[in-house]
């Protein structure tokens, strides 16, 4: 976990105010943040929602506890700290510019905050399927959402270390409920589970579901929340995504890589670096199969939140121009 003098150092820190980080903003990019300035950030954030006053977090815990996520990330190409960040950000915008904090409680928008920022705590920048491939001790320990139950340990883990613990002032039941939230939005971004939950969702969306109150309702809705916070780099601007999607199938071919050297087999193509020329089709692919419906759905309820399908639209077309 985070050092002393790095804590110490982060709690004089001045933070900025959020519109110097754009963070109300579906466009946010974290490429010209320095290191420091991503911590600062997720102070920001805490603090525009109210949860160190309303949960009475301790200054310096919170400080220390954003270090300690940082350290956990490791130095992979994609689903590194900054990954983490940006999701998160995309939450805090859902939820402020989107209008969705209206469904929530202050204890949802602190557990969805968290998840965000520990959702792919500890990645090795390989996916379930490698982990049961190569039978990892990760895919002994949990067979279903491998890496998930990892990320989540890693968060209780971090939580339960000395001076770490941004929910100590929470009662017994609080407690419960916040950790519950946490777990379940973060077992929520393997995307095995969101083909399962999309479809429940859409079926109360078609009912006219309008008030999301109680734990089934909310739970599914957290879920697509988190989903579409974690693939949102899709949305951004062209620029941005470019960058973002190279960074992403450097990690993939890496993991390919690792395949063709460890297990003597072939990747699927989106990790073989050997097929990257159909990078651009298997974006189409991902947006039409993952994206696009999550998004529309999510507007369709949500109308504030229409950025994110108009930016993954807007992207799509320029993925087209590149599979021609
Ligand atoms: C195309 C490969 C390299 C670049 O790929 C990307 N670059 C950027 C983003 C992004 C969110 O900005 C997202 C992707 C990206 N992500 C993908 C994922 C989720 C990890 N999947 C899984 C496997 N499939 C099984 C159902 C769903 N296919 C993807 C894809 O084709 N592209």
């Amino acid at each position: 976990t985070a050092s002393q003098d790095q804590t110490e150092k982060l709690t004089q820190d001045a933070i900025a105010e959020a519109e110097s980080y754009n963070l109300y903003s579906f466009t946010f990019t974290d490429f010209e943040l320095v290191d420091d300035d991503t911590c600062r950030a997720v102070l920001r954030m805490f603090m525009q929602c109210n949860l160190v006053s309303q949960f009475q977090i301790p200054y310096d815990v919170l400080c220390r506890w954003v270090l300690s996520v940082r350290k956990n990330y490791r130095p992979v190409k994609y689903h590194n700290w900054r990954h983490a960040l940006n999701v998160a950000q995309t939450m805090f915008a859902m939820l402020k510019t989107g209008k969705m904090e209206r469904f929530m409680t202050d204890l949802e928008i602190l557990g969805l905050l968290v998840a965000c920022l520990c959702h792919d705590l500890d990645h090795r920048g390989t996916n379930n399927a490698f982990q049961t491939k190569t039978e990892s001790p990760l895919a002994i320990l949990y067979t279903t959402s491998t890496m998930e139950h990892h990320h989540f340990d890693q968060c209780v883990m971090i939580l339960n270390s000395e001076g770490n613990n941004i929910f100590q002032a929470l009662s017994p039941e609080d407690y419960r409920s916040v950790m519950k939230t946490v777990e379940s939005a973060i077992l929520s971004t393997d995307l095995a589970m969101y083909f399962k939950k999309r479809n429940a969702f859409l079926e109360l969306v078609e009912n006219g579901e309008f008030d999301w109150q109680g734990e089934e309702k909310k739970d599914l809705l957290c879920g697509m929340m988190m989903t579409a916070c974690d693939v949102s780099a899709i949305a951004k601007p062209w620029e941005v995504q470019h960058k973002v999607a190279k960074l992403v199938a450097d990690e993939f071919f890496d993991q390919g890589d690792l395949e063709k050297l460890q297990l003597n087999t072939q990747p699927v193509a989106m990790m073989d670096r050997e097929r990257k020329d159909e990078l651009p089709k298997m974006q189409v692919g991902f947006i039409d199969v993952i994206c696009l419906p999550l998004y529309r759905v999510l507007c369709d309820t949500f109308p504030w939140i229409t950025p994110l399908y108009e930016g993954t639209l807007e992207n799509r077309r320029n993925w087209q121009d590149l599979a021609e």
